[in-house]
């Protein structure tokens, strides 16, 4: 599955950033505590753990489950 522009409307199942990292779940806040939960963003397909972009950023990212990184950009193919 490719993203379309900036991923938006990406509903695939990449869970993993561009450096190897594991995503965090959307519906957790460990290791990041963040304001980009599920219930608040319903259209933005929040789901598990997958790469998605709902704050209009470049690309699909995730938060990382490294407590050091909080977010990285995650490489899903352009279509
Ligand atoms: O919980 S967060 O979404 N965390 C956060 C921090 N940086 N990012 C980037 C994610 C990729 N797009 C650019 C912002 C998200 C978050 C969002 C806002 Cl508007 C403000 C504080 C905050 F904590």
């Amino acid at each position: 599955l490719c993203q379309e522009g900036a991923g938006t409307s990406y509903r695939g199942t990449v869970s993993v950033t561009e450096t190897g990292k594991t995503c965090q779940r959307w519906d957790s806040q460990t290791p990041h505590w963040h304001s980009r939960k599920p219930a608040d963003y319903p259209s933005s397909g929040l789901e598990e753990n997958y790469c998605r972009n709902p704050d209009g950023d470049s690309g699909v990212w995730c938060f990382t489950m490294d407590p050091s990184k909080r977010w990285e950009r995650c490489d899903v193919p352009v279509c």
